[in-house]
């Protein structure tokens, strides 16, 4: 068990450390001295109720907010990376962490292949020489150029789109939107993937599509994974970790099975109601035997 958590996976480090993290947006305080961990090789999951700060988390990490308080360290190869004190676009490129948004925003008139290639922006930048090397077509900015295509394929390759590489990004039915928005993110070649409610709208067969994108991402390319997920069929099946917040606060946080039978979860969600008085699909979706 560590400081932060009720939870230490054994033989995992923290990739992603917060700690006492507050956001007020004037007299509301939307997260309050919040404190946990994501670990390397691991899908951790932060759920809540509708306003309970998952999403301003979020906003923290990626440097769309700057904190009120706290720390988030995000640990890199050779050193560890403060977010809350670098600008956004360096918290991708450097730290290595790359976000999905809760509404899908592809560049929905780019083909589904330009969309994974300008994920690689900056590498394309920089072995262009801010665009010399690219205007005078050296071997430098072709190679890069290349290896963004067949890093591009690959990803298509894995989310089941190869076949549509050259179809524009609106072509596609909403759950492939997504798979190519993690995709997208993927290209950035992230250590740690951020989802923002990955499976909303998505039909059951597209769920458990997404369920074994996000497995393969964790086991095949070794990377954390967190994911605000309302879907509880996703959740419990696939998170290795589960944090639980409530108005801003940390309510419980551990494995699957640990917080379906904690009782300040199950408050949250449901209010103070016998566990008789509940439907049965309201029941099974937060893992409550009926
Ligand atoms: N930029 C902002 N300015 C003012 N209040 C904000 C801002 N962003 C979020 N909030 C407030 O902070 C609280 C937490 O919002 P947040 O979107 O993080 O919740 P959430 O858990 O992601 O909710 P949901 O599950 O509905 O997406 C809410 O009361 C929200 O209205």
């Amino acid at each position: 068990m560590s400081q932060l958590d009720n939870y230490a996976p054994p033989g995992k480090a923290p990739l992603l450390t917060v700690e006492h993290l507050t956001m007020r947006f004037g007299g509301l305080v939307a997260i309050n001295d919040l404190s946990f961990a994501a670990y390397e090789r691991d899908i951790t999951a932060l759920i809540g109720p509708n306003g309970a700060g998952k999403t301003t988390v979020f906003n923290c990490l990626t440097g769309f907010y700057k904190p009120t308080v706290g720390r988030i360290t995000m640990k890199g190869a050779g050193q560890d990376y403060l977010l809350e004190q670098m600008e956004g676009f360096r918290i991708t490129r450097i730290a290595g962490v790359a976000r999905t948004f809760q509404n899908i925003r592809l560049f929905s008139g780019m083909t589904l292949l330009e969309n994974l290639i300008v994920a690689q922006h900056n590498e394309l930048m920089d072995a262009s020489l801010f665009s010399i090397a690219g205007l005078l077509g050296l071997p430098r900015y072709r190679n890069a150029e290349k290896a963004a295509i067949e890093l591009a394929k690959f990803w298509l390759n894995r989310i089941g789109l190869y076949e549509r590489a050259d179809q524009p990004a609106s072509s596609l039915p909403y759950g492939a939107q997504r798979r190519l928005e993690i995709a997208r993110a993927m290209c950035t070649k992230p250590r740690l993937l951020c989802l923002d409610e990955p499976a909303a709208g998505l039909n059951p067969r597209e769920s458990a599509e997404l369920n074994a994108l996000l497995l393969s991402v964790r086991n095949d390319e070794g990377i954390g994974v967190l994911l605000i997920e309302h879907d509880m069929s996703v959740v419990m099946k696939i998170s290795d970790h589960i944090v639980v917040l409530d108005y801003g606060r940390k309510i419980s946080d551990g494995t699957p099975e640990a917080v379906r039978n904690d009782e300040n979860v199950i408050k949250a969600y449901l209010g103070e109601v016998e566990e008789e008085e509940l439907p049965p699909e309201v029941a099974s979706d937060v893992g409550m035997q009926s």
